[in-house]
């Protein structure tokens, strides 16, 4: 087996830079591909260079001369038989000068600009007389590197990788079925990695450049295949398992909905239908429920929860905060006021925690909390259901852990619901999910307004004194969200503060609260608690009220400083309001000028109350792996695929899947570990 650092000039600290670009072995460095192609397989002659082009040129130069000025340039006149260009370099020592005298032969490559006297380059490679080398055979690939390696080590070393695979000495196999490549048309593996690292100058640059290439293609489909097949070995892993199938009788859903304090919209009943078939299984459930901010997800999962209540086992539902997981907590004591609960968070006292992991371990049939319910001294009694309210906060290990603890002797795993608020585009989801069954809550409950968004900039701040005025007179109450970004939770707590305090001058006759990372749970429980009660009319709060706060009379936003928040963060912290039936108002604070991508976020906001659209705006300005946040970060960090702009290639790599699934299972392993980095870690999911 040949290493990185057998291959010439990749000593051990070239090593390191290249692990800091995902670079560990030598097929590895084959997968690396270029960000561009440079041509110097042909000279262009200098009467058809085109401007902002790449170009090689050659000819004589006729005249060098300096201009002087702040920043002397050196500027080397050359031609060919049809035309004349000129090259010109700042900083250049006096010596280059002397070398670059008329009657040179002279050889340059570098992007042509239209200047003052016709097309130049500037700071162009160069090579003179006996240096000039031969043309090149084969475009140059040019990579993108880490800060410290040179662009000529790295090109040097994917040749030498590039010439082991060729000469037989690297043996990397071809995975893909052959009827299938020459049906798709598509290249085997050598050819692909000899194009893309090596085109022949005939090449379609074009398609090269756009990443359209049949060899880059077949490159990224065996990435996303490998993908899905990974995704699929979960599922199947964790449907080798038993579950306790948990049925409702019609009798008793019925009772449950009847307890309901409004009847489920049609969308959220066709979602626990779906929920109720599952639970009925004896292989555990696998769904995510993906539903827009205030679509009602609670109630459903409420529904989830009913059927392990039923059969007297236990079911947890885990929240990304305390003051989420708090909420859920009163919300669920509404919908089983005789049932025991039990709360687990981070910051409970040792004897509060203590009498709730007894709890947990005996009598408590609900089960509420934070991570904290991870931990390793949590015993569950008789676990049969995993509700997870994701909201994109958890990282796959959390959740794993917590399943695990359902695991009992006989084999059997707890069922699992995740629930997502952040609405992911459709292709988006389909890769990042492809091991879950999704459910979609697609209708906002009746009677709800679009909410009216503005955007305001701050120095015109006085005039939402008024408006915040009015709507507390009508008895509704409103949020003033502080969006800082210090570093600290500490500096955050002290700004907010610091906003309370300049609110309560300006409002005197307001009833104000505060919340914000830096309370302690108790407090900021209690702080909600009179906010929903109605007894604080205005609440000052940082970015922690973000996910899931649920107060239906709130019908005002201000978002300060809205420009610094991604769309997914607006859109959840906006999903605030117009949680009720009443007109809703959200007030985007900015500071100007804004960015041209801060201008888009603010706008879209101000356009669309629909999450999708939301999304996929998001989608385009951050690309997936922000938007996914800690969720399966490893398995959504593809090497080659760009999920965006490559989504159409999902569909068949996704029928390749499952083409090499029926017909060739014995690759099926060795692809997921060639393109899975994180194989190991998905095996253990
Ligand atoms: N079918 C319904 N009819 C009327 N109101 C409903 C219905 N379903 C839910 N609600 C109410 O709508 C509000 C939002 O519901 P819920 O908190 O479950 O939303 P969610 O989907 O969890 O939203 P978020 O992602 O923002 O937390 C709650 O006040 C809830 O009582």
């Amino acid at each position: 087996m040949v290493h990185l650092s057998d291959l010439k000039g990749i000593g051990p600290a070239a090593v390191d830079k290249l692990k800091q670009l995902n670079i560990e072995s030598v097929l590895d460095l084959l997968f690396h591909l270029p960000l561009r192609y440079e041509d110097k397989t042909r000279i262009t002659p200098l009467d058809r260079v085109q401007a902002f082009q790449r170009t090689l040129v050659e000819g004589e130069i006729t005249k060098s001369f300096v201009v002087q000025g702040k920043r002397p340039i050196l500027v080397c006149e050359v031609a060919d038989e049809q035309g004349v260009i000129q090259l010109k370099f700042f900083n250049f020592y006096y010596s280059q000068k002397i070398k670059m005298c008329a009657g040179k032969r002279i050889r340059a490559y570098g992007e042509v600009n239209q200047g003052l006297h016709g097309p130049e380059m500037i700071h162009p490679e160069f090579w003179l007389e006996q240096a000039i080398p031969p043309l090149n055979e084969r475009l140059t690939a040019v990579y993108p590197k880490s800060e410290g390696l040179q662009q000529k080590r790295l090109q040097n070393a994917v040749q030498q990788a590039l010439g082991l695979l060729i000469d037989g000495r690297l043996n990397v196999s071809e995975l893909l079925p052959e009827e299938w490549l020459q049906k798709a048309r598509l290249p085997d593996l050598q050819t692909a990695l000899e194009v893309v690292h090596q085109p022949p100058p005939d090449v379609d640059m074009q398609a090269l450049m756009t990443g359209q290439h049949p060899s880059q293609q077949r490159l990224k489909i065996e990435e996303m295949v490998s993908h899905f097949l990974a995704l699929q070995a979960i599922r199947e892993q964790r449907q080798q398992h038993r579950a306790t199938p948990l049925c409702l009788s019609i009798n008793q859903k019925q009772q449950f909905l009847a307890r309901l304090p409004f009847t489920l919209t049609a969308a959220q009943k066709r979602v626990l239908n779906e929920i109720s078939m599952d639970l009925a299984k004896t292989c555990p459930m696998q769904r995510l429920i993906q539903g827009d901010v205030g679509s009602g997800k609670t109630a459903v999962a409420a529904g989830a929860i009913e059927h392990a209540l039923a059969a007297g086992k236990q079911a947890v539902f885990m929240a990304p905060t305390s003051i989420l997981a708090e909420q859920h907590r009163l919300t669920l004591a509404e919908f089983f006021p005789h049932e025991n609960m039990a709360f687990l968070s981070g910051r409970l006292k040792t004897a509060e925690r203590r009498e709730q992991l007894d709890k947990i371990a005996d009598s408590a049939a609900v089960i509420i909390g934070t991570h904290a319910l991870f931990q390793d001294d949590v015993v569950y009694r008789d676990l049969a259901l995993v509700i997870i309210d994701e909201q994109h906060r958890f990282g796959v290990h959390q959740r794993l852990s917590l399943k695990a603890k359902g695991a009992d002797h006989n084999n059997s795993l707890p069922h699992s619901l995740i629930m997502t608020a952040t609405p992911i585009p459709r292709t988006l989801a389909q890769v990042a999910y492809a091991n879950l069954d999704v459910s979609v809550i697609d209708e906002l409950p009746p009677n709800r307004q679009s909410i009216n968004t503005t955007l305001l900039d701050n120095k015109k701040m006085p005039q939402l004194a008024e408006r915040i005025e009015a709507a507390c007179q009508r008895g509704e109450q409103a949020y003033w969200v502080c969006t800082l970004v210090e570093e600290s939770e500490h500096l955050r707590a002290k700004a907010a503060e610091n906003t309370f305090e300049e609110l309560k001058d300006w409002f005197p006759g307001l009833k104000i609260g505060l919340v914000h990372g830096r309370l302690k749970d108790d407090e900021k429980t209690a702080v909600m608690a009179d906010f929903k009660a109605g007894n604080i009319q205005l609440l000052v709060a940082t970015t922690v009220i973000e996910v899931g706060v649920d107060v239906p009379n709130a019908t005002l936003m201000v978002i300060e400083n809205a420009e610094r928040l991604g769309l997914s963060q607006l859109h959840q912290l906006r999903g605030r309001v117009g949680r009720g039936t009443r007109q809703s108002h959200c007030v985007l604070m900015y500071q100007a000028p804004l960015s041209q991508n801060a201008q888009t976020r603010l706008s879209t906001m101000r356009d669309t109350n629909d999450g999708f659209e939301i999304a996929k705006t998001d989608l385009k300005l951050r690309g997936p792996g922000e938007i996914l946040g800690t969720r399966q970060k490893g398995a959504m960090e593809f090497r080659l695929v760009n999920v965006e702009t490559d989504k159409d290639l999902f569909k068949q790599a996704r029928e390749l899947a499952e083409f090499m699934q029926k017909n060739h299972p014995e690759q099926c392993h060795a692809l997921i570990h060639r393109w899975q980095r994180q194989a190991a870690t998905l095996a253990k999911v």
